[in-house]
């Protein structure tokens, strides 16, 4: 079997300028956080990230038109679902009615040039809100799980996405997904950009009220890396690499810096992104972080 692909970091403009030499900071290394919720026409205020709204796909088209006419190259969304029903299975992550699945025709149609990436996770779908499929003991069932973050990654892909963004940090689930894109004829059509390094964290807080997201029992604690575990944190970039992720996330973490560090100098050709929800509290943070980052690149 086919284990990676080049052609599937080539396929869109955006793609190749973060395949090039890096000379200046320019729009395209900007990516856009949206929330999109079932309510076409809705905006509505996300109370932990003040000044950051979930959007109804009416609405959103509004918002990004004179972002998009001001250089706005990419964005990354989110479904949040309020009125659609969650289950163990996950079963609106990729229904017709999903928001994301929904939106993505018309922002492609609206936006022709916009690089459209979709988080892939299950919990904002479940009904335990956990990001994979659960075993009758509350464990995680990887095999399963894999398998439905592929049939998700797929469906978004169907409906337009240039980049699905697994978030989930199962094991194999990039080289479960490369394998359903390629068996649908997306291989080279759709990008994978793995969040590889995630640490376990509370930060996460005001991202999953915002995504309606958070576990109703336990943590993620057996999936998401612990804080400060460098090693395991090398390996799950080594792993995604070796499955033929595209593109890698590294999330901010306490070994942060240095895990982009090391993954800079022990994968030179993989381009690395760095993405922060922002808004009034972060917007504070992220500059620090910034100057931070440019001095460990
Ligand atoms: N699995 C969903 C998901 N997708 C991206 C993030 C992180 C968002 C952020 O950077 O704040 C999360 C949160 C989580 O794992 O609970």
């Amino acid at each position: 079997m086919q284990s990676t692909s080049l052609h599937s970091s080539l396929h869109h403009s955006v793609l190749r300028e973060w395949n090039s030499p890096a000379q200046h900071i320019s729009p395209a290394a900007l990516m856009l956080p949206l929330f999109i919720v079932e309510d076409d026409n809705k905006k509505e205020e996300i109370s932990s990230m003040p000044g950051v709204y979930r959007w109804g796909v009416n609405k959103l088209l509004e918002y990004l038109k004179p972002l998009v006419e001001r250089g706005l190259r990419s964005v990354l969304l989110f479904g949040v679902v309020s009125s659609l029903p969650k289950d163990d299975f996950g079963t609106n992550a990729d229904s017709a009615a999903n928001p994301v699945v929904k939106a993505l025709p018309a922002l492609t149609k609206a936006f022709p040039e916009l690089l459209i990436a979709c988080d892939v996770c299950l919990c904002p779908y479940t009904s335990h809100g956990h990001c994979g499929l659960l075993n009758a003991d509350g464990t995680l069932d990887n095999d399963r799980s894999i398998a439905r973050l592929a049939e998700i990654a797929l469906a978004y892909a169907l409906a337009g996405a240039h980049i699905v963004a697994p978030s989930d940090m199962m094991d194999g689930r990039i080289g479960s997904i490369k394998e359903a894109l390629r068996k649908a004829k997306l291989g080279s059509k759709a990008s994978v950009l793995s969040y590889a390094a995630k640490f376990c964290s509370s930060f996460y807080g005001p991202f999953r009220d915002a995504a309606k997201s958070a576990p109703s029992f336990g943590d993620r604690k057996c999936y998401q890396l612990p804080p400060g575990s460098r090693g395991l944190a090398k390996r799950a970039v080594e792993r995604d690499i070796a499955e033929g992720a595209d593109f890698i996330m590294v999330k901010p973490g306490l070994p942060y810096l240095d895990i982009l560090y090391e993954t800079k100098t022990n994968f030179p050709s993989y381009p690395l992104f760095v993405y922060q929800v922002s808004g009034e509290p972060s917007r504070k943070a992220s500059r620090p972080l910034g100057e931070q980052v440019q001095t460990a690149l």
